[in-house]
């Protein structure tokens, strides 16, 4: 049997939650761009559409360059958010870590300050890549001086590095076997692909590495989010509620996978990192601090006050979203243009859907990086 066939079924599929119609998920939408502090993920804004549904608000926020079928999963999530609400959670809190892009050591500082006191996690953001691809020029020495400033700023945090698949098999041995000293909690999606990951995880294994490996991109970008966990190719699995379908959806891989779960952001507003923190309180194990801090990146949110950690937790949402301030909304809202654009993503996707796509995809695979 296919074990990714027993996971809860998409909205508007056989024996699935309802999908409303576009215009109904329309009514209410807001889109917004968010000025970012820090720069991250190659960007300075961060785009998003709020939609408004029975039960609370939701987000869609594919990013710009995903096409249909992957942001089919994010409306199903934002469906989940507003149509049906979130499953109880089992902790009032979560832990989380900060997040450092890829910046100048130098820079180190200043970021960890924007996530205040208590912070017990880091993840630090390496194998950057230029735009047209190829990792930035003096990438490695300056990976290596980043970590190793959070090390020193923090020397009792766990630390953790995400290559978004940056490295080759053998940089990653390389610079993994490097940052040994530094005593690694785990390495996020060193390289692409399951078959990658599960070499590097037994060529440091020979080597004497015992750093663990976690899989992201290889949960969330392939056509079975079960299979990095059956190839035994990652220690940890990373999950994130948009690009999985839901914290229902999510909270079964996890659950299907047996591996523990990291539940990360994914650079949303502060209704969807609600959504993150949802998923984080309602698993039955939570190991790891989750990287769901990342509103302290932003310079502006539409949530008054933002989910942004305190004391290095964030609280449990209960069952649906916070509502947006609306004097927040009225300075990051879109311009027409803005709102047509995501209505046509919401309409493309609504469409993968329903089945009613015109090469007749249905909810499966992805089609976008990162
Ligand atoms: O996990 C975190 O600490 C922050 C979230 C984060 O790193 C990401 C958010 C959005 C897109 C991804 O490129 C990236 C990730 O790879 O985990
Ligand atoms: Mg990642």
């Amino acid at each position: 049997m296919d074990p990714a066939a027993a996971l809860p079924p998409l909205p508007g599929s056989p024996g699935g939650p309802a999908l409303p119609d576009v215009e109904e998920l329309l009514e209410h939408a807001v889109a917004v761009s968010l000025p970012m502090s820090v720069r991250f993920r190659g960007t300075d804004v961060r785009r998003a559409l709020l939609l408004r549904g029975p039960a609370g608000w939701a987000e869609f926020s594919p990013f710009p360059e995903y096409g249909p079928v992957e942001a089919s999963r994010w409306l199903a999530a934002a469906v989940e958010a507003g149509w049906q609400g979130w499953p109880a959670p089992v902790r009032e809190a979560v832990p989380v870590n900060a997040t450092v892009p890829a910046v100048a050591a130098d820079d180190v500082e200043g970021v960890l300050a924007r996530y205040g006191e208590g912070i017990a996690a880091v993840k630090v953001k390496v194998a950057e890549h230029r735009p047209g691809g190829g990792l930035v020029p003096g990438s490695h020495s300056a990976d290596l001086a980043r970590v190793r400033r959070v090390r020193e700023l923090l020397p009792d945090a766990a630390v953790r590095v995400d290559a978004n698949c940056g490295w080759t098999v053998a940089q990653a041995v390389a610079m993994l076997t490097e940052l040994q000293d530094v005593g690694l909690e785990y390495a996020e999606q060193p390289v692409p692909g399951i078959r990658m990951l599960a070499r590097v995880r037994r060529m440091l294994r020979e080597r004497g590495v015992a750093t663990p490996i976690a899989a992201d991109e290889a949960v969330r970008k392939e056509t079975d989010p079960l299979a990095v966990a059956q190839a035994d190719a990652a220690d940890l699995i990373v999950v994130k509620v948009q690009p999985l379908g839901g914290v229902r959806r999510a909270a079964a891989i996890v659950e299907a996978a047996g591996l523990d779960a990291v539940v990360s952001s994914a650079l949303d507003t502060s209704v969807g990192i609600a959504g993150g923190a949802a998923l984080a309180a309602h698993l039955p194990r939570l190991p790891h601090a989750c990287g769901l801090g990342t509103a302290a990146l932003f310079a502006a949110d539409v949530v008054s006050p933002p989910w942004r950690p305190r004391g290095g937790a964030l609280p449990a949402p209960g069952g649906v979203a916070p509502a947006p301030d609306p004097d927040l909304l009225r300075r990051v809202r879109d311009d027409a243009d803005g709102q047509r654009w995501w209505a046509e993503r919401v309409r493309a996707a609504h469409a993968v859907l329903a089945g009613t796509a015109p090469d007749g995809t249905r909810g499966a695979g992805a089609d976008g990086v990162q």
